[in-house]
């Protein structure tokens, strides 16, 4: 059973699990070395608090259907699915039972790429939506942190082949992020499954 190393964080007001083991080793090697050549990377502009900057990490945003994804004042158009990315959430599916639309992808290139402290609550992913969040690479610290408790706060590795998933009322009350490391480290790649309707 691949979900029997599994780990709920028993935060309060959310629902995440984290599947360490979710793709073995070879699965995880082979995907990260073919999808830093076969993913449409590209960096965009953004727009936070009013002020336009390069986005810290390169993106990518891929769907079976025609629907858009707007983030941070930049809209997403979807690529279709290449065959790498299909196997995985392919794996995904059967696993969870849940079907998903599209794939956000980030690439961090070295440690001071970045994702700021966010809730992945955009309106087209609707209420409490699912998101399974694989890693691949290099190892980065995943924090995550209360929006009106102060005093809770969490974090942990997101190790190379393995699964994150968030769901229920974690976009709600939770913020997440992956900070900045001074670490000489390598490129990691993220791909976040998400239902867009
Ligand atoms: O890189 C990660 O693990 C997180 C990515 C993320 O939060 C997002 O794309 O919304
Ligand atoms: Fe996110």
């Amino acid at each position: 059973m691949l979900f029997e190393s599994s780990l709920n964080l028993n935060l309060k007001g959310a629902d995440i699990s984290y599947y360490p083991n979710f793709l073995n080793i070879n699965e995880a090697n082979k995907y990260f070395e073919t999808l830093l050549d076969s993913i449409n990377w590209r960096q965009d502009e953004i727009t936070v608090y009013g002020k336009t900057h390069l986005q810290p990490r390169l993106t990518a945003f891929y769907a079976d259907n025609e629907n858009t994804y707007k983030y941070s004042n930049i809209r997403m158009y979807p690529n279709p699915f290449e065959s790498n990315l299909l196997e995985i959430k392919n794996k995904i599916e059967t696993e969870l039972k849940i079907k998903f639309s599209s794939c956000l992808a980030n690439l961090y290139r070295n440690g001071s790429d970045s994702n700021g402290w966010h809730s992945d609550d955009e309106k087209e992913l609707g209420i409490n939506p699912i998101i399974a969040s694989i890693s691949l690479g290099a190892e980065r610290i995943f924090h995550l942190k209360h929006k009106t408790d102060k005093a809770l706060k969490t974090k942990l590795i997101l190790h190379h082949g393995s699964l994150l998933i968030m769901q229920g009322e974690t976009q709600h009350n939770w913020l997440h992020q992956i900070p900045k490391t001074k670490k000489d480290i390598g490129k990691r790649i993220n791909l976040t499954f998400r239902i867009i309707t």
